[in-house]
């Protein structure tokens, strides 16, 4: 299922939003008002380079940031109808499974002092608190079926890091969509593997995720990447979001300097970097461009 219907309501809708970190009067800016929307089944990506605000943004929607009195966050992050940008863990605990996430690194993510059979009950429990260990068991063993993991007893039966890092990566997506999220965050999943593992962990996560009706939101630097997983794009640079549009036309008809810049870096694989960036250049402090055809305006 692809989520293109404009008529949809967005699962997830984030309006000016708006943080800055540290003590009040010295507090440091990092997002300067950003707004984007998910709706139903919709690949969505949010592209930047590293220290845009893209990690920030995902674990505001996450409330994984708001409980510290040195983040201060303003606007609205809208989550199937529950205001979240202030709250924090009592917004994610009221919102329980219907949004899950995926970390750049599987194996630090999984904690490595429980095998994955016991990992997977405790999260299948978030749901179905009730269910018996032999029936979260085989929930858990048919999700690593389905992604693709040869023997999923054994690897069950396994910690994190007795696991490849491709397997940890496949472990995260089964458990991730395991309570059927509306959304899933995926934070530049399989940056520590290589370049065809995680092209193939991302097609595999995509296809589950689109069979399911799970909407999913990509963050990450890499446009090569997004090109190939999304429908559409928000492009941010030190968190301002400067260009939103289809896939096709962020890609056909970049309209911003600082995206133009990033699709030029796309054949460098290692390296890192944009080629030769003024420090602060005019042409990327440019308002955000919104493409024609890309229908849903992003302020109320
Ligand atoms: N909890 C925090 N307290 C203070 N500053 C933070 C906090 N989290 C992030 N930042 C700062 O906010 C800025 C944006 O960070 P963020 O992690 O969102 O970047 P990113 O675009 O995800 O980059 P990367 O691709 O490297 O992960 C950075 O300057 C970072 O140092």
């Amino acid at each position: 299922m692809r989520g293109n219907n404009p008529m949809q309501d967005p699962v997830l809708t984030i309006r000016d939003l708006r943080v800055a970190f540290g003590p009040r009067k010295r507090a440091a800016q990092v997002l300067h008002g950003i707004s984007m929307h998910v709706r139903p089944g919709e690949k969505v990506a949010l592209v930047g380079e590293s220290g845009s605000g893209k990690s920030v943004t995902a674990r505001l929607v996450m409330g994984l940031l708001q409980e510290s009195r040195d983040t201060h966050a303003s606007g609205s992050i809208r989550f199937d109808g529950i205001e979240a940008v202030q709250g924090g863990a009592q917004i994610a605990a009221r919102r329980g499974n219907r949004v899950a996430m995926i970390f750049q690194d599987p194996t630090s993510a999984l904690n490595p002092t429980f095998k994955i059979r016991g990992i997977f009950r405790d999260v299948i429990r978030t749901k179905d608190p009730k269910i018996t260990d032999a029936a979260a068991d085989a929930k858990a063993e048919a999700a690593l079926a389905e992604v693709q993991i040869p023997d999923p007893t054994r690897a069950l039966d396994s910690y994190s890091f007795q696991l490849s890092g491709g397997m940890n990566q496949r472990v995260m997506i089964a458990m991730a969509l395991i309570n059927q999220p509306s959304l899933l965050i995926a934070d530049e999943p399989g940056t520590a593997l290589d370049v065809t593992v995680q092209a193939q962990t991302l097609k595999l996560m995509g296809d589950l995720a689109a069979s399911r009706g799970t909407a999913v939101m990509l963050i990450s630097h890499n446009l090569g990447v997004v090109r190939e997983f999304s429908d559409r794009v928000y492009v941010i640079y030190r968190g301002n979001m400067v260009e939103h549009g289809r896939n096709d036309q962020i890609f056909g008809q970049p309209q911003h300097a600082y995206t133009q810049a990033l699709l030029s870096a796309i054949p460098k694989i290692s390296g890192g970097g944009l080629p030769d960036l003024p420090e602060r250049s005019p042409a990327f402090e440019q308002p955000l461009i919104q493409h024609p055809g890309c229908a849903e305006p992003l302020e109320a």
